[in-house]
């Protein structure tokens, strides 16, 4: 049993504690994978341009490659004429320079030639015969994009921590990247609890519940771009929890707990966590709602540390305090503060019902977006399915009560 908690810390303090105690960011290992099979993975290291993009001038119109000096003052009333002189081949190059007064036909995509430095436009064009009749001037680089514009040799073009997806991935394939660093972070989670059952129960005996938080982790975890394995459920009892968090301390960098957090006599994990060794326990109790019987601590050793957090039972308050905590502590240990205040994103939206809340304590409060603003999703803890309603987490601050409908709210999207 572990008594009852008077001192709270906030959670940003708390966060700050365990960082300093763990010594967060960690050097982190990695592990390279196919590109293919990086989809959802975070970055394990910056990564960086091994070419220019595009690696040649390219049109970006169908029309003629020109010398934009060539074509000053051309409009419909005094066009200027220039020599037709070839075609560009798509997916080849032309040898020869753009002469003086001259015209290359080019596709949107093609390369320009050399000396040319704009294109016109098919339609401010007419052929005839062995000339051009260019209708309109053109800029220097108008209608098309130079060597390296977008993307220089050597640039960063995705960040140490970034989740690989849609967004960085075909970038990287654009510039022949095949293979591709990761985080190498083993997380394992475990469950506690006599009355937790493992989710193929069927029927459910009286009083036991079905393991949410364990698949529910797990799903989360891989949302954000974490591999993490679900290793059981531990009943309440002090020895076999210890055994199963040292033995996973063995394996695993990370292990999550649920349950068996609070202040009862069933409760074991602040005496395991405690007993861990140095430094043990780093936080007990947090002043937020829900969350309150969080407890976050680890151990150094052999020259690396290890993450132990346990989360409270309840479903939903085990799912926000893995947004607002575990996500921001995972981010911290592999980027720094950096890549947590990068990817803990608030922004303010427009209450369209009170949110009540009481003073003396950092509220999180499940909300559904409306085209207009947010309303407060009817949830307790307990509940299982709140989390398909919720499209964030109102934050309601230590010394706020309620806030009125009309007013603003910070949201943290999920
Ligand atoms: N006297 C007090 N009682 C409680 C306090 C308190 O301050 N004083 N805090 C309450 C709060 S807040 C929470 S949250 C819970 C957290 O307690 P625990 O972390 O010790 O969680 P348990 O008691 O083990 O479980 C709570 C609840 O959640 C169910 N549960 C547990 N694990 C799972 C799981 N993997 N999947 C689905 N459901 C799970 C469990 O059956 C309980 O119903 O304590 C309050 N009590
Ligand atoms: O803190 Mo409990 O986690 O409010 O439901």
């Amino acid at each position: 049993m572990s008594g009852f908690v008077e001192e709270l810390l906030e959670r940003s303090e708390a966060l700050k504690l365990v960082c300093d105690s763990l010594g967060f960011p960690y050097k982190m290992r990695t592990r390279r994978v196919d590109i293919d099979n990086a989809c959802g993975l975070r970055l394990g290291k910056d990564l960086k341009a091994p070419e220019p993009h595009p690696p040649f001038p390219r049109s970006l119109r169908d029309g003629y490659a020109v010398r934009s000096a060539d074509v000053i003052g051309a409009s419909p009333s005094s066009p200027v004429f220039l020599r037709k002189c070839g075609i560009v081949p798509m997916g080849g190059v032309v040898e020869e320079p753009l002469p003086h007064e001259g015209a290359m036909q080019i596709f949107t995509g093609g390369i320009l030639p050399c000396n040319g430095d704009a294109v016109v436009m098919l339609e401010d064009t007419e052929e005839s015969g062995p000339w051009i009749e260019v209708r309109k001037s053109v800029m220097p680089g108008e209608n098309i994009i130079s060597r390296g514009e977008e993307i220089a040799t050597n640039d960063v073009i995705a960040e140490v921590g970034d989740i690989l997806d849609f967004k960085n991935i075909p970038a990287a394939c654009g510039l022949g990247i095949r293979q591709i660093d990761v985080i190498d972070l083993e997380i394992g989670i475990l469950s506690t609890g006599d009355e937790v059952v493992d989710i193929s129960t069927n029927p459910l005996p009286p009083g036991c519940v079905r393991d949410v938080n364990g698949v529910m982790l797990h799903l989360l975890l891989k949302h954000y771009g974490f591999h993490s394995r679900f290793l059981g459920i531990v009943p309440d009892n002090f020895r076999r929890l210890k055994e199963s968090v040292e033995n996973s301390l063995e394996n695993f960098d990370v292990i999550i707990l649920s349950g068996g957090s609070s202040v009862s006599s069933r409760d074991f994990c602040y005496d395991v966590i405690q007993n861990l060794g140095d430094p043990g326990l780093i936080v007990r109790g947090i002043n937020m709602k829900p969350g309150k019987p969080t407890l976050i601590g680890g151990i150094n050793k052999e020259g690396s540390s290890k993450l132990v957090i346990s989360l409270p039972g309840h479903p939903l308050s085990c799912s926000v305090v893995a947004r607002v905590v575990l996500l921001p502590l995972l981010d911290m240990m592999i980027g720094g503060t950096r890549l947590y205040e990068k990817n803990f994103k608030i922004i303010k939206l427009k209450c369209l019902d009170d949110f009540i809340s009481r003073s003396g304590v950092e509220e999180y409060i499940p909300v559904s977006l409306k085209f207009d603003g947010v309303v407060p999703v009817n949830s307790k803890s307990g509940y299982i399915s709140a989390l398909k309603r919720t499209a964030g987490l109102a934050v309601l601050p230590i010394n706020r009560e309620t806030t009125r409908k009309g007013e603003e709210i910070e949201v943290i999207l999920w």
